[in-house]
């Protein structure tokens, strides 16, 4: 260490004129906080901190000790100037890392703990959000932040009670015609965990029985593009999109520890079954934070082009819903625990999309211990059509629905009735029947006729849609009603089945506003497309 003098009048000079060169320097790194220039702020603050570090080494022996305070002070905002601009630009690991080394210096320093709950309110952590806001509402500069501060405690408390009830409402946004910003959900984990599952690698199980429109997850994406294009700009425009999120989600990745490490355990599509069954405990907005940066999780770009692959989903896709936003949007996003739920013929739960947070329910009643799955494409058609669609995803899809109507299409008559329907342009009344009277002879029963019936939703529905052909056959065919019940217990809700039930309802009398039991049903099947989470008089503007 070099011995100074302090008294020595040159030396004095040389060390004040070294403290103004770090003056200036902080000067500089604050000035560019402020210009909202972050990496230039980060760089300032990063030398500030070095030279300032190596200049306390040199010199502190000469320091009395207010002045070693003023230099630490100094160092401890630098931390908090560079944690604020690495948050402002979504370095969350390292702004939180510079938060806890300003808070090493300062236990209680104002800034650093409004930084730092900033951040975690960002990655979803309420309940040690809310502690640092708190902490910081007891210093003295609270009460020139008060409006600031204020809004962050009231937003956190709001938030953690939703991520401990799931008890949102989107009922007024939903009345309101969904005007303004979408409502703020907050990250809910309910009745589920991950388990091994039969279907193929890790499956998402519920932990209770559990009735239809019951909320079981608010997960916000980790990443999201979406763009409005003409409808006729095609493959492009997907490509386009593609490209851009898989660019926020390499650059989430690369700056968040935690959603590296939770993207890792997501499949790539190959060895699913060998996969380790990670803890649900994990994926809770209070999940300890104690994934270390080791290379196993630093996974290269075919790792995450693969991952994204097999876990991104459509916003609109068929099992989906977007509320409030323009039908024309494609969005593509990634959701991490959602990623865990399956694919099945016979869906038990499907997804509402709002704002960036996607909402899963279930859409039928559920037995503690089944596994959720979704409709990853149409399961409103035929099995030589979903197996199509499934092999676009790379498996085949072997559930109960599959199998029974794989052993049902040995029969000659099924396909012929598929040929018939095949050719277009045929009576739908007359396949129906034939449908139907099949079904008859061959004894099928109870949910597997709603299987047969929503293979061949296409004929079915535009029998019930016309009036016409209703005049037809109305009388040889079963009741719209009846249909539309086996449907949505072999699949639960749909969106298009219950459009059907209303607007069917309205034309024959049928399922329609008449009766108080037929608008109870309404309501429980827009239940299993929208949830539980809305009031009455919303539901019926959605239906
Ligand atoms: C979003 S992941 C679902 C979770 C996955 N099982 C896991 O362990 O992470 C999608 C992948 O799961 C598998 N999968 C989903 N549904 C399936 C089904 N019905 N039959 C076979 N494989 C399925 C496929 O490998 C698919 O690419």
């Amino acid at each position: 260490m070099r011995e100074i003098e302090l008294e020595d009048p040159k030396l004095m000079e040389e060390v004040d004129h070294e403290e103004q060169n770090l003056l200036n320097l902080r000067s500089k790194a604050t000035e560019f906080l402020i210009r909202e220039e972050y990496e230039e702020s980060i760089q300032a603050c990063s030398q500030f901190i070095t030279l300032c570090q190596d200049y306390i080494y040199k010199n502190s022996p000469h320091f009395d000790s207010d002045h070693f305070l003023k230099l630490q002070k100094s160092i401890c905002l630098s931390f908090s100037n560079r944690a604020e601009a690495r948050f402002r630009l979504k370095e969350f690991s390292a702004a939180l890392e510079d938060c806890d080394e300003a808070l090493r210096i300062e236990s209680t320093h104002f800034k650093t703990l409004l930084c730092k709950g900033k951040i975690l309110l960002n990655l979803n952590k309420y309940g040690v959000a809310l502690e640092c806001f708190n902490a910081a509402n007891l210093d003295p500069q609270a009460n020139e932040n008060s409006e600031t501060l204020n809004g962050y405690l009231e937003k956190c408390k709001k938030l953690e009670f939703l991520s401990r009830t799931g008890g949102f409402d989107v009922s007024d946004w939903i009345l309101s015609g969904f005007r303004g910003k979408a409502p703020e959900l907050a990250e809910y984990v309910g009745a589920v965990d991950i388990k091994k599952s039969d279907i193929s690698g890790r499956g998402l199980f519920t932990t209770k029985n559990i009735d239809s429109g019951t909320l079981l997850l608010v997960t916000k994406a980790i990443a999201i593009d979406r763009a409005i294009f003409p409808q006729d700009s095609g493959e492009n425009v997907q490509l386009f999109i593609w490209k851009n999120f898989i660019d926020k989600v390499v650059d989430s990745a690369t700056k968040c520890r935690r959603i590296n490490s939770l993207i890792s355990k997501l499949s790539t599509g190959e060895n699913e079954d060998s996969m380790e069954v990670p803890e649900i405990s994990l994926f809770r907005p209070e999940a300890a934070d104690n994934c270390s940066f080791s290379s196993e999780n630093q996974f290269d770009l075919g790792e995450i082009l693969s991952i994204l692959d097999v876990n991104s989903i459509l916003e609109d896709a068929i099992s989906s819903k977007v509320l409030g936003r323009n039908t024309e949007y494609q969005g593509v996003g990634l959701w991490v625990l959602p990623s865990f739920i399956n694919h099945s013929c016979h869906p038990n739960v499907r997804r509402l999309h709002i704002g960036d947070h996607v909402v899963v329910h279930a859409s039928r009643d559920l037995k503690a211990g089944e596994e959720l799955t979704f409709a990853y494409f149409d399961v409103l058609s035929p099995l030589s059509n979903r197996r199509e669609m499934a092999g676009n995803w790379g498996f085949t899809c072997c559930c109960k629905r599959c199998k029974f109507e794989d052993g049902i299409y040995s029969n000659q008559e099924m396909r012929e009735i598929e040929m018939v329907l095949g050719k277009g342009l045929v009576d739908m009344g007359g396949i129906v029947y034939r449908l139907e009277e099949s079904m008859r002879k061959w004894m099928v029963r109870g949910r597997a006729k709603g299987y047969l019936r929503t293979s061949y939703w296409l004929a079915y529905s535009k029998v019930y849609e016309s009036e016409k052909l209703m005049r037809k056959w109305g009388r040889k065919i079963p009741s719209i009603e009846s249909v539309i019940d086996s449907i949505v217990d072999a699949i639960g809700s749909d969106e298009r089945v219950v459009k059907l039930y209303m607007e069917g309802g309205l034309k024959m009398g049928v399922g329609g506003y008449n009766g108080v039991v037929e608008m109870d049903k309404a309501m429980k099947f827009g239940r299993g497309v929208y949830g539980k989470v809305m009031k009455k008089q919303a539901m019926k503007i959605l239906l």
